[in-house]
């Protein structure tokens, strides 16, 4: 194991590899859920102008007690045009200019009307209030956003307010994924004694929906480098290719020798971690452009885990995210963990709001346990064992 990188570094190695893919232009909304790929500045301001934030009366003055002389209406859309002087007021909606000269806006529930005669029946106006300055949530040719940030709804609404039409994206990334392995069976319905159904691919698309790319599955490749050969040249147009089993050791482990045959260069392979050791990196140029190769270790929660770890972030990294990697959190164990081994471990486990509960089962191929899971403890490697109620690092799973 002694060739074998950190999680912390082979991250690293990882993402200094990805080159953000080439920018394109397109309507805000169809930029949702891709990452600025330059700075937001504001083309206009906003609010344009002092508005009102209440339904109720545009006040000249807020020193008197009323009554008050109603001389038109302001309302959203259709502002009043002209002053308001001391002792008038302006019929207001929300949302709607304030008139020049006004002071103050006094709410519909605290005064009364008859005719145009306005009277103070509840709170006395107060200078100022119940008004939104104009540029008090951003002003024209003000830095909004960095490049690098993800594209939410909010984003959205803010690029849309900021006068926007169109957003700088990255190109999404053309991902192929390749099942290998003589003993995987494409129709679950349909496996021998000898076989095992083919999960790998799916889950691994299925993780990868939450992320703007373009996915292509192939295989179940057999395990023979002509196969291998033949599939990694059908991806030969990818940005990314992700295999999944025959990442490690055995006679039948193929991904290797297959990727050298093919152009490959090994950037890394082994992280000491468990599950996910086998994981492995290569690159390929093309002349114009460089391939990435992801070789994720067969067993489906060592797949399942390094995708987490290390296929996500590198898809968004290509899409241009300024903090590609996922974030841990803090919670407190239910149960006694024993000490930590060689590898820095990840236990699959259930995280309540509160504490988390690591499963009994913890084989890497245990897809029930996986099923439950929607977190993963952390366990440093050769760490001291710890008792129920301590603390530990968790990543949250869209999972459970
Ligand atoms: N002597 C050693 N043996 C193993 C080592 C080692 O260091 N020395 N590492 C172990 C570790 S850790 C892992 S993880 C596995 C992963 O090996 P591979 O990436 O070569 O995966 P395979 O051997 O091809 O398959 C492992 C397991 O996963 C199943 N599998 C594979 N692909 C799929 C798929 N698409 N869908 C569902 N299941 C899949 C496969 O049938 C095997 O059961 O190696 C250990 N061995
Ligand atoms: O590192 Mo392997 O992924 O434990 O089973």
């Amino acid at each position: 194991m002694s060739s074998a990188l950190s999680l912390p570094d082979a991250q690293a190695q990882l993402l200094a590899l990805a080159q953000p893919l080439a920018v394109e232009t397109v309507a805000a909304d169809e930029a949702l859920g891709r990452y600025l790929a330059a700075p937001l500045h504001a083309r206009r301001t906003q609010p344009p102008a002092d508005l009102s934030a209440m339904d109720g009366y545009a006040l000249g003055d807020t020193d008197s007690h009323g009554p008050w002389r109603i001389i038109g209406e302001s309302a959203a859309g259709h502002p009043f045009d002209g002053p308001v002087a001391a002792g008038e007021a302006v019929r207001i909606s929300t949302g709607a200019i304030l008139p020049e000269g006004a002071q103050t806006v006094l709410l519909q529930e605290d005064a009364t009307r008859e005719g145009t005669t306005l009277t103070l029946s509840g709170d006395a106006p107060v200078q100022g209030r119940h008004i939104r300055r104009a540029g008090f949530d951003f002003s024209e040719g003000q830095a909004l956003r960095d490049a690098g940030i993800k594209v939410t709804p909010a984003v959205l609404a803010l690029t849309l307010a900021a006068g926007h039409a169109t957003l700088p994206v990255r190109q999404k990334p053309r991902i192929v994924l390749i099942d290998s392995g003589d003993e995987l069976a494409a129709d679950p319905t349909q496996c021998a004694r000898h076989q095992i159904p083919a999960s790998n691919g799916p889950m691994l698309q299925a993780m990868l929906a939450s992320l703007p790319c373009t996915v292509t599955r192939i295989g179940p490749v057999a395990d023979t480098l002509d196969a291998l050969a033949a599939a990694l040249d059908a991806a030969r147009e990818a940005d990314l290719i992700v295999t999944s089993g025959g990442a490690s050791v055995g006679d039948h482990d193929l991904i290797r020798p297959a990727l050298e045959a093919w152009g490959a260069k090994i950037a890394f392979w082994r992280v000491a971690m468990k599950p996910g050791k086998p994981l492995m990196v290569a690159r390929r140029n093309t002349g114009d452009s460089e391939q990435l190769v992801l070789g994720l270790p067969g067993n489906p929660v060592s797949s399942y885990v390094t995708a987490f770890l290390f296929l996500l972030p590198l898809v968004r990294a290509l899409l241009g995210s300024g903090q590609p990697l996922p974030t841990q959190a803090q919670t407190v164990v239910t149960a006694d963990l024993g000490a930590g081994g060689k590898r820095l471990e990840f236990l699959r486990g259930i995280w309540d709001g509160n504490t988390v509960i690591p499963l009994s089962e913890q084989d890497s191929s245990g897809l029930h346990a996986l099923s439950v899971a929607n977190a993963l403890i952390e366990r440093p490697a050769m760490g001291a064992a710890q008792a129920a109620g301590s603390p530990v690092r968790i990543y949250r799973l869209e999972n459970g």
